[in-house]
């Protein structure tokens, strides 16, 4: 309670989403459920700057995957804070806006696999992100989930189901003419095939 109000405990879920897929679903859930969280909202980059050799999908294709693929989870929302700020995309920036847009009653926990828990001391601003929020590392195959040296407190590890999902090979896949059903929700591959995304290997 602060002022008599209750504090909401909110998920933040970023990335490129470039295609969404059940693996991140699946993380946000079981934090969702392991933190007792009010909401978990997912928030697709706008200019990942440690992806900037790849060519990543336009803002809106991946917005609107995302909005797809959460659309049946009542507690789970989209967030455009990081697609309608220009310029490179920071969590330092996420966590600002997030937090200006819900209120101070609120409890911030950014949820990352493995592989992004451990480039975590690279981005802007580390040391003040952690003022900000809680960050929640989960396992993800493939990777070794460890804290990168985190202040005290700041940081949770936690297992969830395995699941040897990438957005990386889901594109491959497409591109290959391999199948991408039950990689990622029904209407993801159907908006992947009507928008012919990720068709060209150099996509
Ligand atoms: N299968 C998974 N299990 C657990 N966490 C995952 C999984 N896939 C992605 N994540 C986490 O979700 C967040 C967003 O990931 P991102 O959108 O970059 O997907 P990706 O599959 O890693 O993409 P790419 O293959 O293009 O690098 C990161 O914190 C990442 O660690
Ligand atoms: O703040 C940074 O400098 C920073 C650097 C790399 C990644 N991130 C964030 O980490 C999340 C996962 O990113 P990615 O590139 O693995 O999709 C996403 O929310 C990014 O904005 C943040």
């Amino acid at each position: 309670m602060r002022n008599g109000t209750a504090i909401r405990r909110l998920g933040v879920m970023g990335g490129t989403f470039d295609p969404i897929h059940h693996g991140h679903l699946v993380a946000a859930s079981e934090v969702a459920h392991h933190f007792n969280l009010d909401e978990v909202v997912f928030v697709p980059t706008g200019r990942p700057w440690q992806k900037a050799e790849q060519n990543v999908s336009s803002s809106e294709d991946r917005y609107l995957m995302t909005v797809i693929a959460t659309a049946s989870n009542p507690r789970f929302s989209v967030s455009r804070v990081d697609i309608d700020r220009p310029g490179p995309t920071y969590t330092i920036d996420t966590l600002r806006d997030i937090g200006a847009a819900y209120g101070p009653d609120v409890e911030l926990y950014f949820i990352t696999g493995a592989d992004a828990l451990a480039q975590i001391l690279s981005w802007r601003d580390a040391d003040e992100l952690f003022t900000i929020a809680h960050f929640v590392g989960c396992t993800r195959p493939g990777h070794t989930l460890q804290d990168p040296g985190l202040p005290a407190g700041k940081v949770s590890l936690i297992e969830i189901p395995a699941l040897a999902i990438s957005s990386s090979e889901c594109r491959d896949r497409v591109a290959a003419g391999e199948p991408i059903w039950y990689l990622v929700p029904d209407g993801i591959v159907q908006y992947i095939n009507k928008r012919g995304l990720y068709r060209d290997p150099a996509d």
